[in-house]
Formats: C-alpha cells, structure tokens, sequence
C-alpha cells in the first residue's frame, strides 16, 4: 500500500494556510516520523518558496521512511517537452519521484487547456515518458477523473492507460471538485479496471493495482471515498494532514490510515508510528497557525470524551464498551465529562481522573452527582473547569467521612472594588480585601487595569506573607460570558478562570448575576486549589 501525502502541495492550497520554507521542513519530517511513503513536496518552479524548500531539502531532509516527490503539470500545448521550463524545474528539484497532473475531462482539455484531445494525450505521454528516461518514479493525477469518466467513459481511461503505457508507477483518479459518494466511487472504479484491463492487456487485478485515488471533500465523504476506493483494490492513496485542502479540504491523513489499519487489518503504516497519531497532527496544526479541530475523529482531544451519563456508566463496567477503539493506539485519551448530563458513574470516574476516590462512598457520590446538575442548572460548567469539580467532590468527600469542613488558605471578611473613570479618561479600578489567614487578620489594597485585576491583586497582597507559592501563580485566561436567566431569574455571568503555576494549569469556575462576584469565586477556587497542590493549607 502507498501512503502518499500531499500536505505541503494540495493541503497548502487551504485558505489562510502559508507555509515557510522552515515550516515546509518541519512538516516533512512529521511527515516522515509518521511513517508515510511519499510526501509531495510542493510545485518548483510555480513559485520561489517551493524552488527554495526543494533546494534546501536535498541537505537538510534526511527522510528515513518516505520518497520525497516534486509536483508539476504536464508540458504545455504546443511545448516540445525538453524546452518547458516548468518540466525543466521539475528534473531540477532532483527529487526520486514527480506527479504530474493531467487533465483527464475532455471538457477540460477542450476549453481550460484549449487544445485538442490528442495533444492532451500527447501532453502526457511525452511528459511521463522524458521523465522517466531521465530516471524519475512518475504519477500521473487525473484531474477531474470521475467527472470526465461520467461524461466519457473512453477519452478518460484513454488519458489513463497513455500515462501507465508511457511508464506511469500509477494512474491516480482525483475526485478534484471533490462531488464523489463512495458507492460512485466503487462503481466507476469497477468499470475503469475492466476497461484498462483490456487496453493494457493485462488482467483486472493488474490492471486496479496500476490506480490510485485522490479525493476531495466536496461531499465530506473524501475519507469514506479514500476507503471505499482501497476497498476495490486501489494500492496508492493521497491525504493531507487534518485534511487540509482546497474549499472544504482533502481526504485526513489520519482516519484513512487509522480506518485502514485499524478497521480493515491493513498494515498501512510501518510499526510503532501509528500512536504518533496524535502528537504529529498537533504538532502540523501548530505549524500551519491552524488551531486543532477537537472534534475531529482519532486525533481530536474530544473525540474519546463521553459526556452522557450512560456512557459513563457502562465504560464504568469496560472502556470498550462505548469506545470504538482504545485511545492510546492511536496516541489519544479517553476523558468522562461533567455536565448537567452526568449520573453517578461520570461523577465517580471523573473524580477518579482527579485522583478523588468517591466509589466507597454512595452519599458522598450522590450528593456531588446532585449538586453538580444543580449548580449546572443554575449557569455553573465544570466541563472546562477541573479544578472546580475536584474541589467540590473533596469537600463533599470531606463531609461524608466528618472530616470537617475543606480546609481553606483563608476567610474572607469583605471585599470592596471601586472603578473611577478621571476626568483625564483614564480609568483606574482599586480593590481592598479583609481576610483572615491562619488566625492574622489583613487589609490589603491594590490597584488594576480592571475590577477583576485589581481584586486578584489585592488577594495576592494580602495572602503572600504566609503563601509566597502565590508568586508562582499567573492568570492565564479569563472567559466571560452572559447567559440567559432561567426560572424567572435574570442573566448570570459565567467566569472561567484558567490559572498557570510550573509545569500545571487549572480551569475555575464562578456564577452570579454581578460579574465581579462571579469572578471573585473563579478566582477563590483558582488560588485554593493551586494552594492546595503545592502546600498544605
Ligand atoms: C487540481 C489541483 O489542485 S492541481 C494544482 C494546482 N495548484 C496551483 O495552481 C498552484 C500553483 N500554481 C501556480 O503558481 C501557477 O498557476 C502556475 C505557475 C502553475 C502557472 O501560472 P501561469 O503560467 O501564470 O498560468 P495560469 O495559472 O494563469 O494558468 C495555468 C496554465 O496552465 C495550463 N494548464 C493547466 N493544467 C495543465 C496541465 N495539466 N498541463 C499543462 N498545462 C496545464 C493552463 O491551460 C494555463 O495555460 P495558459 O497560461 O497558456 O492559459
Ligand atoms: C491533483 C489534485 O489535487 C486534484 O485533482 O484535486
């Protein structure tokens, strides 16, 4: 089987995605760590930067798995192909491999290229045929090949058995405005492979093991298509990472190899490069300024995260039970989540994934479990906010064992937030805050760039004498959002607090009507929670 990745030439093709050369590099040795067979480099030639990345390539690439390939067009109508500059630029990326694409749709030959149906064959024949004399691997991608097959059967499969004749490794079929279904897909697959069968002479088993398949995703089936076309026999197919692509993007690298290796029993990728699944696609997002879809299938950080509790409740009993493969092969975990959705079995793994021990004790479970829908009814989300979730399961933990209550670095007294808007414009905010910490009363004042800021501030004050970990603790990020009131109340404000200490960081959680309350609890739960972590409170 032939994974051929197309990433840096078809993925770069997606809006707002912008290569340099040091990032070309650096997805090529993803690429290349990932175990994949080819990796289509770019066009050289077409434009600077990819002249360059071919350039720099041939010292600073050293692929262990993969054949690096150059991408280019037939020569053009007209050209004879030893003086086409583009072809030209092709033999000078010095690359093992090129693809050439082809127009393969009469239509196209006709009015995009403007030429005649035999220059077209011509086109390809010369270009496939110079370049393997010149000791290149050559593909030859059939743009608009089930289009042109639906509208011709026989100028297609000519285009096809002209390359292969003239010394093409393979014939790749695109779906290029990416309008497949997978039953098409089998379908026309199953006529071409009798139809070159008889024009090559060779039987339809040789004759489906000289395609390959390229889909776009048009129709969001570019992954099934990708399958469904390997399904009939096809032994070369081409992805890009996290799908990128042109309009809706191509076939994902990653579910078609996980679904072919995983689903089908077909050793797609070399040993132990699979469970890099996750890391590379992370690591390909982040170079292309992408941020990771979560949702997408395998890699996506929920695409193993079970929110209803009677998932919960049988992977309780066995993972395997709602999950349809284990996470870790392919690099990813499971996660419950805990929402106004949870039973008692999210509640008790949940806590578990946190280190709180709640399966021994039945009141405990309950009433964290009642408690949660409560405050979740109310505004409250302790998806996003761990730490908030933790603190509640311990100190409801606490109370069924009589322990007392949790114990708390401190007691507030008040606190107090002033905005003043100057008749300069200026507007400064100041808070003061009276707490007890272990039996010291302090008043602390600070001032911020907003109420929020100034009261973590004033806390910071007041708590450093007896925690100077504190110093340690930055606010990472602060949500806010409104939401509607519910049972004849108002709006409330959700705060989401995330807090950064070495090497950790924790999501908090707050609710009320007035912003500054709402904040001021995200921000209690922010600083007990890190406390509790890093010092005995
Ligand atoms: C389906 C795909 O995604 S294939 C990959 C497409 N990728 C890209 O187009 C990205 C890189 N492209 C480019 O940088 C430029 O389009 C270039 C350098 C390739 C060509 O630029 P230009 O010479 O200015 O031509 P332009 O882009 O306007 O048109 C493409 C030309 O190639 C011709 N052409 C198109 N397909 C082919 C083909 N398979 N074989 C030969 N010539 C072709 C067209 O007829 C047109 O020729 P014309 O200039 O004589 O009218
Ligand atoms: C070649 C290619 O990218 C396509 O036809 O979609």
């Amino acid at each position: 089987m032939q994974v051929y990745d197309t990433t840096l030439r078809d993925g770069a093709q997606r809006e707002a995605i912008s290569y340099s050369v040091v990032d070309k590099l650096a997805v090529a040795r993803l690429l290349d760590e990932f175990g994949v067979g080819f990796i289509e480099g770019g066009w050289p030639g077409a434009m600077p930067k990819d002249t360059e990345f071919f350039r720099r390539a041939r010292t600073e690439l050293d692929l262990k798995h993969a054949v690096f390939v150059a991408f280019g067009a037939t020569r053009k109508a007209g050209v004879r192909v030893q003086d086409d500059q583009q072809v030209r630029a092709l033999l000078d990326a010095e690359t093992p491999a090129v693809t050439l694409v082809a127009k393969s749709d009469l239509r196209h030959v006709e009015r995009a290229l403007r030429t005649t149906a035999e220059e077209n064959l011509a086109m390809v024949h010369d270009t496939v045929a110079y370049l393997v004399s010149e000791g290149r691997r050559v593909f030859l991608d059939l743009e608009h090949f089930f289009d042109g097959y639906a509208f011709d059967p026989d100028y297609t499969a000519k285009v096809a058995a002209t390359a292969l004749a003239a010394g093409a490794e393979k014939a790749v079929m695109c779906d290029t405005n990416g309008g497949m279904l997978p039953s098409l897909i089998t379908r026309t697959i199953g006529e071409v492979k009798g139809r070159l069968a008889v024009v090559l002479g060779v039987t339809e088993d040789e004759a489906v093991a000289r395609l390959g398949i390229h889909c776009q995703n048009d129709t969001s089936c570019a992954v099934a298509n990708t399958v469904a076309a390997v399904e009939a026999g096809v032994p070369h197919f081409q992805c890009t990472a996290n799908g990128y692509g042109e309009r809706p993007g191509n076939a994902d690298l990653f579910a078609v190899v996980a679904n072919l290796q995983l689903k089908l029993g077909m050793p797609v990728l070399p040993d132990g490069c699979i469970e890099q699944m996750v890391r590379v696609s992370h690591a390909i997002a982040e170079i292309a300024n992408i941020a990771p879809d979560t949702h997408q299938a395998y890699v996506g950080s929920s695409a193993f995260a079970h929110k209803a509790g009677l998932h919960a409740s049988a992977i309780k009993v066995d993972p395997v039970l709602y999950n349809h493969i284990d996470p870790v092969v392919v690099g990813n975990d499971m996660r419950i989540l805990v929402t106004e959705m949870a039973g008692r079995a999210s509640i008790e793994l949940k806590a578990r994934e946190l280190g709180v021990d709640l399966a021994g004790h039945p009141e405990a479970l309950s009433r964290v479990t009642t408690r949660v829908k409560e405050l979740e009814a109310r505004g409250w989300s302790f998806e996003a906010a761990d730490a908030s979730f933790e603190l509640l399961a311990r100190a409801e933990l606490r109370a069924e064992q009589q322990d007392g209550a949790l114990p708390k670095p401190f007691t507030l007294e008040s606190y107090r937030v002033l905005v003043e808007h100057r008749e300069d414009g200026a507007v400064v905010s100041e808070a003061t805050v009276k707490v007890r910490v272990k039996g010291e009363r302090i008043i602390a004042t600070a001032e911020g760039n907003g109420p929020v800021n100034a009261l973590d501030e004033a806390l910071r004050v007041a708590l450093t004498k007896h925690y100077p970990e504190l110093s340690r603790f930055e606010l990472a990020d602060y949500k806010v959002r409104i939401l509607e009131g519910s049972h004849g109340t108002g709006a409330v404000t959700r705060v989401l607090v995330e807090t950064r200490s070495t090497g950790e960081d924790w999501t908090t959680v707050g609710v009320h009507e007035n912003v500054v309350e709402a904040s001021w609890t995200a921000l209690v739960d922010a600083l007990s929670y890190g406390l509790s972590r890093q010092v005995r409170v």
